[in-house]
């Protein structure tokens, strides 16, 4: 099950970033270059009409990265940066025919929708192939490189060890190698006064660029008209925290919809300007960020319900019993209710969360669990107590049969991984990793952990319950 090897990941690092060298200046992302950048994109927004606190600077913050730095305290409530509508980098609405926008608008009907980000990358291409774009300061300033998971090299994703987000990362590299192959047939068609990259080639490669640029900094607004994808320039300079110190609002005027960057915490000298990007699992983070959150409060753990899966965890757990596959009708209906039986069932649970233990996975095991003569008051409980961690709705017996049944599948999922997480810590110390390789080490060590987590907060319920019955 976690044996799939994926060997086709995109080149590590972009080809000489051939869209930018033609403009006479390349975007390396030098420590002093990336200064002077910054320096520069924040009088871009100053001269664009936009507001940057005289207290605010760019600065590295590790790993390469940048970060937007307080350089004196700030109370909280102070306005650190506000864009005004048309500052914003989007796709355009509704472009003249026979202009490049529209070309543009063509060629993103081509991307799955679930893609968004490579739709809004082809805008990214687009004005970062443009001599003289309005957003060249902002362009220009993106790092070179992205350290997401389509550029990993094959055994670095093999690495990831997680099959439901290596099966991701092999969609997001073919979807790249397909447009690729697209818009290298369209494009030699279209006549060089409507070439949305100005007549240079775009292949799989700098597609993944744009996708990662867009992913991994754009911000999605709602307003009255609906909702959009935009990168929001310096405003995207902030990076992530669950606990942030600072939050985007946005104003609607006539003019359109503007973006400000409020203090929402006493800000010390030298503290990060810290936005949360959302309840984001590792998946996600990994995928569109190329970063992961060890202890993650959002990540979880999925697999696929399966009856013949909760069997070998009831053999793990050592539960006498008929399998689960001669369950009786009578238990048919409430599986189907919970959605886990039946036509367009939804068969993905998580272990992990805040609630722990997906609720649908727990009721399916109570209920299997219960006897025929159990069935009135399994009858006497609504779906959502039947999902519910707190309590044992259909008594003791049951409730540590099913909690026994979770530990043996966490410890099922767990085994699947070919190393455990003590050989992986030992190769996280190694000190020639590759910043991939470190990547995918955390994010495997993220999950095995969280399993972990799971398999003792169920044990120690177990535990509580055995108490219980023996006083
Ligand atoms: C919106 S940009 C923030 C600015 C970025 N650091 C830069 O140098 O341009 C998001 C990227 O910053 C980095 N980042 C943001 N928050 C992070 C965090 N908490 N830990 C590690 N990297 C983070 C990741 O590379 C992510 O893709």
């Amino acid at each position: 099950m976690f044996r799939i090897y994926a060997h086709w990941g995109l080149p590590r690092t972009l080809p000489p970033p051939s869209l930018s060298l033609t403009r006479g200046r390349v975007c390396v992302r030098s420590y002093q270059a990336h200064q002077q950048q910054g320096e520069e994109l924040i009088s871009w927004v100053r001269q664009n009409g936009g507001h940057v606190h005289p207290s605010l600077c760019l600065s590295s913050i590790g790993n390469g990265g940048m970060g937007l730095i307080a350089t004196q305290p700030l109370v909280s409530g102070t306005l650190l940066i506000t864009l005004p509508p048309h500052l914003p980098l989007s796709l355009p609405n509704s472009p003249a025919s026979s202009s490049p926008d529209y070309t543009l608008a063509q060629l993103t009907k081509l991307v799955p929708d679930e893609l968004w980000a490579l739709k809004l990358g082809l805008k990214v291409l687009m004005e970062r192939a443009h001599i003289g774009s309005f957003w060249w300061p902002y362009i220009c300033n993106l790092p070179q490189r992205f350290n997401v998971p389509f550029f990993f090299t094959g055994p670095e994703i093999t690495n990831l060890q997680y099959p439901p987000v290596i099966y991701q990362v092999k969609r997001r590299c073919r979807a790249l190698l397909d447009l690729e192959k697209e818009l290298r047939n369209i494009l030699t068609e279209v006549p060089s006064n409507q070439h949305p990259f100005g007549g240079q080639e775009v292949n799989a490669s700098s597609l993944g660029w744009a996708m990662a640029a867009v992913s991994s900094r754009a911000f999605q607004m709602h307003n009255s008209k609906g909702s959009a994808r935009l990168m929001l320039p310096l405003i995207d300079m902030c990076n992530h925290s669950f606990s942030p110190n600072a939050r985007i609002i946005q104003q609607e005027s006539k003019e359109g919809t503007s973006f400000s960057v409020i203090a929402d915490r006493h800000l010390e000298e030298g503290a990060d300007i810290l936005l949360t990007y959302g309840a984001l699992s590792n998946d996600i983070l990994l995928l569109d960020y190329g970063f992961v959150v060890a202890e993650n409060p959002h990540d979880f753990v999925e697999m696929r319900y399966d009856k013949a899966m909760l069997d070998a965890a009831r053999m793990a757990a050592r539960l006498n019993g008929d399998g689960f596959s001669q369950s009786a009708v009578s238990r048919q209906s409430i599986l189907e209710q919970l959605n886990l039986e039946g036509a367009g069932a939804s068969l993905q649970v998580n272990f992990g969360g805040p609630k722990l233990v997906d609720g649908r996975l727990l009721a399916a095991l109570r209920v299997l669990y219960a006897q025929d003569s159990d069935y009135d008051s399994v009858q006497q409980r609504n779906l959502s107590e039947l999902q519910m961690l707190d309590g044992a709705p259909l008594g003791d017996v049951i409730e540590k049969k099913s909690l026994k049944t979770l530990v043996a599948i966490c410890a099922l999922l767990l085994g699947h991984f070919p190393t455990s997480i003590t050989e992986d810590e030992n190769i996280l110390k190694k000190i020639d990793l590759t910043e991939a390789g470190r990547l995918a080490l955390e994010y495997r060590v993220a999950k095995k952990k969280l399993l972990v987590d799971c398999i003792q907060a169920l044990s120690r319920r177990i535990t509580s319950l055995e108490k219980d019955t023996m006083q």
